[in-house]
Formats: structure tokens, sequence, C-alpha cells
């Protein structure tokens, strides 16, 4: 005979289902600000090093993003990605991706579009550059959280540090919690038979 459950137990038995309680697998705050500079990251044609970034104010708003790309109407299939060899017979400065790319801290700060940034937090993928921190500074942006820091060696760098460090701009690498997360675009697409689009998964490391 099969036993009669309470009130009470169907009570208990609801409260404990997972879909009766918060989910615990969410997003921590600063994974999802650095997860959306990475995901911007994904926009940068640069064959080397792609950069995302995005600023944050105190209240967790995003205010801004963006990612290392050419300025506005330079064509990316004009400029060239590569990097002038000096000591070769046909160095030309003039082909070299630093003379023309914004880097993502930069991009982010305009495409803020002049709102007031006092006080907000910029996640970056790379740390920045001497030029990205004059800028940072002047914004009044408080802190800098990153995931990288492979040209900490270089002389930009180091001075990007110095000024940081001179007017008290917190800079932190940001360990992730969440050591992978997927975003899977094809549950949606299931969801609709007929569709043709060939989406690839994005997995971000
Ligand atoms: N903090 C940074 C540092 C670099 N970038 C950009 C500039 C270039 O597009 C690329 C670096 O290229 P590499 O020297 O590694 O060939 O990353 C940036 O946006 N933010």
């Amino acid at each position: 005979m099969s036993e009669q459950k309470s009130p009470q137990d169907v009570n208990t038995q609801k409260t404990e289902s997972p879909e009766n309680h918060k989910r615990r697998d969410y997003l921590h705050w600063d994974d999802y600000f650095m997860a959306t500079s990475l995901l911007s990251a994904k926009r940068s044609k640069d064959p080397v090093t792609q950069v995302g970034a995005c600023i944050v104010d105190s209240q967790n708003r995003i205010v801004a993003i963006g990612y290392n790309g050419f300025p506005r109407n330079c064509s990316d299939d004009e400029f060239p990605w590569s990097k002038a060899q000096k000591g070769t017979q046909d160095f030309n400065p003039l082909e070299d991706k630093k003379m023309y790319v914004v880097h993502a801290e930069a991009n982010a700060i305009l495409n803020s579009n002049g709102m007031r940034l006092t006080g907000t937090r910029l996640y970056t993928t790379l740390f920045p550059c001497n030029e990205c921190a004059k800028l940072i500074i002047q914004v009044g942006i408080s802190q800098v959280l990153y995931l990288s820091d492979k040209y900490a060696e270089k002389p930009t760098y180091r001075a990007s540090k110095r000024m940081l460090d001179a007017v008290g701009v917190a800079y932190k690498r940001h360990v992730p919690q969440q050591k992978k997360i997927i975003i899977d675009f094809e549950n949606f697409l299931e969801e609709d038979p007929n569709s043709s689009l060939g989406l690839n998964d994005l997995h971000l490391k």
C-alpha cells in the first residue's frame, strides 16, 4: 500500500524542488563583467590579440563596452593588421597596426558617450597600456580589473602602473570563480526547426 503524504510533506517537497529556490550557479558580478569583456573581444579583427573592455558604475550597471579595432570608417581590409619589423629590408612604420588601432579600453571610454565615469570600474581582458591609463585617470575611473598582464615587462605597461599608482587608481587581476562559460545558441535553434542559421557554439574559456 502506498504511503499517504500529509499536506506538510507535500509542502516540504515543494520547497526542496530546484525550481523553487534561487539558482546556485548564477554568474557572479565580476565574472559577468569580465565575460562581457571577453565576448566583446570576440568582435576584434586583430589576428594576434583580441581585447575587450567593459565599464561598470557603482550600481553594477554596464555603461559602456569596447574592443580593439581601427577607427570608424578605416577599413579592416585596407589598414595593416601586422607589425612592422625593425631591421628588415622593407621596414615601413606606416605598415604597423599600432599606428591605427584604438585600444579596447579607449573604445569603451569613447562609447560611454560623454557620460560621467567618475568612480566607475573598468574590466579589461588585458592590462591597460600607458595611453589608456592616461584616459582612465582623466575620466575618473577608480578601479581596473584585468585578466592578463602578458606585456607587464614592457615600458609602456610599467609606465601605466606608475601613473595608476601615483594617482591611486586601484588595479587587480580578476580570478574567475567560474572557469568556463559556454554560450550555446543551439537550444534556441532547435526551437525553430526551419532555421537555416549555421551558428557555431561560442566557447569562452
Ligand atoms: N591593453 C590593451 C593592449 C593592447 N590592445 C590592443 C592593441 C592591439 O590591437 C593588440 C595588441 O597586439 P599585439 O601587440 O599583441 O600583437 O591589442 C588593447 O586593446 N588593449
